[in-house]
């Protein structure tokens, strides 16, 4: 790709999307620039990542053609005053922060800038990542390929209408951690049972992966995907049904519309 591609906050977020678009041949570790707030991020990202990166959000703004923001979501207003006018017309500038609203990019800048709203997650490190988008009405068609292109490099991307936005980091940004405490209660039980917890990770996430790619590659009803698992008077019956006794089903919604409703707050502009 022969743009170039800048990062404002080099943190978790950050790198995992650094590190994947570089694993997949998209650029070269040198063709990205970003800055940080610490010596000690820069330090440590000039060794292990190999990328131009410095504290000039300024310059970065002035040189870069695809302009990622990723800061926590109350870091963005002090930023975006820094460098609103360093940020030219034809440069797409894409958020990742939960709660930035379209309106809320526009009103900052004072002016009609092309934004890309995004919610990336974590696993785009390892290829994995699963990313939301949705670009305001300045962003070209081409434009839109361009930036799809980058995030389709460590993971898959799908394009949303700004309503479903509050909804996203349920369901992809921050929907690992739930799935990071699913694995970790599991592999706590099997470590209870007896398993040294090396193999107990190893086979819960094993088995976890497994269930996804199934759910994606049968094209199946994940329903019917668990009832060929459920053996008549069998072990798997028993656990679904304390599963449901608990509240399993419930737990995850409820906890994915605690989610939303905070992603809800953040857009209105709630601390
Ligand atoms: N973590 C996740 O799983 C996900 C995060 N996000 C979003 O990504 C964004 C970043 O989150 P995350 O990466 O976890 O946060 P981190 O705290 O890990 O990273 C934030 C980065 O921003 C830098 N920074 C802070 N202030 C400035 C500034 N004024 N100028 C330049 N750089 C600055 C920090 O520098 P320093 O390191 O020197 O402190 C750090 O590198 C958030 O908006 C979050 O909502 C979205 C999806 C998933
Ligand atoms: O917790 C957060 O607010 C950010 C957005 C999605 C994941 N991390």
């Amino acid at each position: 790709m022969n743009k170039r591609i800048g990062f404002i906050g080099c943190g978790q977020m950050g790198r995992a999307m650094i590190q994947g678009m570089i694993d997949a041949g998209l650029v070269k570790a040198e063709d990205i620039a970003a800055t940080a707030l610490s010596d000690e991020t820069i330090d440590f990202v000039t060794d292990e990542y190999g990328i131009q990166i410095s504290n000039d959000n300024k310059r970065l703004a002035r040189e870069s053609d695809l302009l990622f923001l990723a800061i926590k979501p109350y870091v963005y207003q002090g930023v975006i005053q820094e460098i609103k006018d360093e940020v030219r017309d034809d440069t797409v500038v894409v958020t990742i922060a939960a709660g930035i609203t379209l309106d809320a990019m526009k009103e900052a800048f004072g002016r009609n800038v092309k934004v890309i709203r995004s919610m990336p997650n974590t696993p785009s490190l390892v290829g994995a990542g699963m990313s939301v988008l949705c670009p305001n009405d300045f962003v070209a068609n081409q434009e839109l390929a361009e930036v799809m292109e980058v995030f389709e490099s460590f993971g898959e991307a799908e394009v949303v209408e700004e309503k479903l936005m509050d909804a996203v980091p349920s369901v992809s940004g921050s929907s690992p951690a739930f799935i990071y405490m699913l694995i970790e209660a599991m592999a706590d039980t099997a470590v209870q049972q007896g398993f040294p917890r090396e193999k107990a990770y190893k086979i819960v996430s094993q088995a976890v992966e497994g269930a996804a790619k199934m759910v994606k590659e049968t094209g199946k009803h994940p329903g019917e995907l668990k009832d060929a698992v459920c053996t008549p008077g069998g072990t798997t019956i028993s656990g679904v049904t304390k599963l449901e006794e608990v509240g399993f089903r419930n737990a995850i919604i409820q906890g994915m519309t605690a989610c939303t409703d905070r992603s809800k707050e953040l857009s209105q502009g709630k601390k």
